[in-house]
C-alpha cells in the first residue's frame, strides 16, 4: 500500500507533469521580458524618488484589494521606474495594515521585472552602525496574521524561499549605493517583526543570539510573495538605530529613526539613479523569472476558478496566457 508522499511522487506528479508539459513548453524562454523594468518600494521616510523623467501618478487596480497607493511610473536614465511608497503618501498605513499582496500584485501588472525595496532597519550588530547599508540577503520571519500567498485552496503552490532574494540585483544594488556615497555591507540576516511597537530588551538579546543582524517590521510577507510572483527582488536597508541591546545606548524611538533617515535621504534617492545608470542593457533572464515552472501543484480539473481569476497576473506566464 503507498504512503500519501509515495503517492503523490509516483502517481499524482508524473500526470501533472504530463498534463502541463505542453503549457510550459509553449511559456518558457520566450515569454520572459528582456528590457528592465524595475519596480522600487520606499518605506520610511521614502515617498516619492528623484529623477523620474515623464513620471505620473497612476492608479492600478487589484482582486487582492487595495494596494498602499498609486504608482509613480516614469523613466531614469531611460528604463521605466515603477515606485511604491509601502506605507503610502503621508505614511497612512502601518506594518501590520501593508497589504501585500496587492502591491506585489500591481508591480507585476505594471510589468515589472524585478524589485528593490529600500527599507529602514535596527542594527543588532555593533559593526552596523546607523547609516550603514545593508544589502540583507536571509530573513527570520516573525510575523503573525499576515496573508503570506497568493496560493491556497484551489491552486496549491509551493515556491522555494531558501534564497530569499535575487543575487544579480542585490550585487547591483550594492554598486549602486557605493557609487551614491554609501557605505555598504553585502549580507546579512533580517528579523522580521510583527509591530507595531519596537522590541523588549529580551527580545532584541534573543534575535542576536539566533544570529540576526538587522530589525524591521515589513519585508514579510513582501519578499515571499515576489518569489510567487517570480519577481525577482532585493532590498538595501538603512541602518537607523541600534534598537535597544545595547549597553549605554538609548532604546530606538521613532525621532532617532527619521533624523537618522533624513541623513540618509540624498544617498538613498541617489542610488536609484546609479542603479539605473548601471544596469546592462537588455536583461538576460534570472531563475526566478521562472519559479512557479515547478511550484504548481493543483491538476487542471480541480482548479478553482474564482481563484484563477485572482491569479491571472501572477500565474499568466507559467499557464500561457500571455
Ligand atoms: C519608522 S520606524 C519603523 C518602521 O520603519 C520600517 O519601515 P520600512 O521597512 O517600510 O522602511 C520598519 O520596518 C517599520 O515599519
Ligand atoms: N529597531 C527597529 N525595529 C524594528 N523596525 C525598525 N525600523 C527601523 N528601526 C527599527
Amino acid at each position: 500500500m503507498l504512503n500519501l508522499f509515495q503517492h503523490l511522487r509516483t502517481q499524482t506528479l508524473p500526470i501533472l507533469r504530463r498534463q502541463c508539459s505542453w503549457t510550459l513548453k509553449q511559456v518558457q524562454g520566450d515569454d520572459v521580458a528582456s528590457e528592465w523594468v524595475i519596480g522600487v518600494i520606499g518605506g520610511s521616510g521614502l515617498y516619492d524618488i528623484d529623477g523620474l523623467e515623464d513620471a505620473e501618478w497612476v492608479p492600478v487596480a487589484s482582486p487582492w484589494g487595495e494596494p498602499s497607493d498609486q504608482l509613480r511610473i516614469g523613466r531614469i536614465a531611460g528604463t521605466k521606474f515603477v515606485f511604491l511608497p509601502r506605507h503610502g503618501r503621508g505614511h497612512r498605513i502601518g506594518p501590520s495594515g501593508i497589504n501585500a499582496r496587492a502591491n506585489i500584485d500591481i508591480l507585476k501588472r505594471a510589468g515589472c521585472t524585478d524589485v528593490i525595496s529600500l527599507s529602514a532597519i535596527g542594527s543588532l550588530r555593533e559593526e552596523l552602525p546607523p547609516g550603514k547599508f545593508v544589502v540583507v540577503d536571509q530573513f527570520v520571519d516573525r510575523t503573525v496574521g499576515r496573508e503570506r500567498s497568493f496560493f491556497g485552496n484551489g491552486m496549491v503552490a509551493h515556491v522555494s524561499v531558501a534564497e530569499p532574494v535575487c543575487p544579480r540585483m542585490s550585487a547591483m544594488l550594492a554598486d549602486a549605493a557605493r557609487k551614491a556615497g554609501g557605505d555598504v555591507h553585502e549580507g546579512g540576516t533580517y528579523l522580521v517583526m510583527e509591530g507595531p511597537q519596537f522590541s523588549t530588551r529580551a527580545e532584541s538579546l534573543l534575535y542576536r543570539q539566533w544570529g540576526c543582524d538587522v530589525i524591521g517590521m515589513t519585508a514579510m510577507p513582501e519578499a515571499r510573495l515576489a518569489r510567487e510572483a517570480e519577481l525577482p527582488y532585493a532590498i538595501m536597508g538603512m541602518v537607523t538605530d541600534y534598537d535597544c541591546w545595547r549597553d549605554g545606548e538609548a532604546h530606538v524611538e521613532v525621532d532617532t529613526v527619521i533624523a537618522q533617515l533624513m541623513a540618509n535621504g540624498d544617498i538613498a534617492k541617489r542610488l536609484v539613479v546609479e542603479l539605473a545608470r548601471s544596469l546592462p542593457p537588455g536583461r538576460e533572464a534570472s531563475p526566478i523569472d521562472t519559479a512557479l515552472d515547478v511550484a504548481l501543484m493543483t491538476a487542471p480539473d480541480k482548479r478553482d476558478p474564482q481563484l484563477m481569476a485572482r491569479l491571472d497576473a501572477i500565474t499568466a506566464r507559467a499557464l500561457g496566457k500571455r
